[in-house]
């Protein structure tokens, strides 16, 4: 029948089920919207915590952000509530969870799979930039799998250790672009170079500027110190789009639009995402 309009959820529409998530600000749990049967993530952030960070103003404004942003591949923000000491955010549930996970236990995706990812990627950053969104913070961390297997930016909010595995967790650096490592000022094409560096690691398993230390890895970075194992399972045409992408000078990255259009996409990307 008709959904009729909520004008306020409350805890009392949901039955809370298992614990799915650590966040700096709260915890994630499953749940199911009794009306509907609907099952979701509810995310529950403490105010206490909000105050002590000051970060009420914060959640306000990306709450509004969210809330406008409807794209297959960015994870829905459907609602939100609050009670006298807590916000609830209704958040969609990815069911197959963390990207990354994924990608440890596979060692390294097929050309189709990474094509499909980078593409759903691209299409939800040009979606984002469109709604004037950025800092999507696209590490795999931020990457879930819905029952399909569709990939959704989750955008951990703020601050959120997720609970990843990762041995550079803690501030992965293998990300940041140059102008980021040598402080410059940033914008959107940070995203392109990141897309450069999740394509290649989708394919190798590990990111293209690893090193031992951070220093090193630093270094590699703004040097491009960029090199392909000699592996059979990936392509020229894959090697060329990263090389298009992981370029120093922000303004010569491949655009968004122009990776849709790049024939290792063409050819690999599956189109139903
Ligand atoms: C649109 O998304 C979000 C919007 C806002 C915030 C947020 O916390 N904002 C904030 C908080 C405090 C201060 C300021 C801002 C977080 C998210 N998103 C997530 O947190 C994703 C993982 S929780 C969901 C989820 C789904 N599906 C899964 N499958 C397996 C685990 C799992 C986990």
């Amino acid at each position: 029948e008709k959904q009729r309009k909520k004008e306020e959820w409350s805890l009392a529409d949901f039955e809370i089920g298992k614990f799915i998530g650590e966040g700096k600000f709260g915890k994630v749990y499953l749940a199911r919207e009794k009306q509907s049967g609907y099952v979701v993530a509810l995310k529950v952030i403490f105010k206490k915590k909000l105050e002590k960070y000051r970060f009420h103003a914060h959640l306000r404004r990306e709450i509004e952000i969210q809330h406008g942003l409807n794209h297959p591949n960015v994870l829905r923000l459907f609602a939100w509530f609050h009670d006298a000491t807590r916000v609830f955010l209704v958040l969609e549930f990815a069911a197959r969870g963390e990207l990354y996970k994924v990608l440890r236990k596979l060692h390294h995706f097929s050309e189709k799979r990474a094509a499909t990812y980078i593409a759903s990627l691209a299409g939800a950053l040009v979606y984002c930039h469109e709604k004037h969104v950025i800092h999507r913070d696209i590490k795999p961390e931020n990457l879930l799998l819905d029952i399909e297997g569709r990939l959704k930016i989750a955008d951990f909010g703020w601050a959120v250790q997720s609970n990843a595995k990762r041995k550079t967790m803690c501030g992965t650096i293998d990300y940041l672009a140059p102008e980021m490592v040598e402080n410059k000022a940033h914008d959107y094409a940070v995203d392109n170079w990141t897309l450069g560096i999740l394509c290649y690691e989708f394919l190798y398993g590990i990111p293209p500027f690893e090193a031992e230390d951070q220093k090193d890895t630093l270094n590699r970075i703004v040097k491009v110190d960029l090199k392909f194992p000699s592996t059979p399972h990936v392509s020229a045409e894959a090697k060329e789009l990263i090389s298009k992408l992981l370029v120093k000078d922000s303004s010569k990255r491949l655009s968004l639009k122009n990776i849709l259009k790049h024939p290792w996409i063409v050819k690999n990307a599956d189109p139903t995402g």
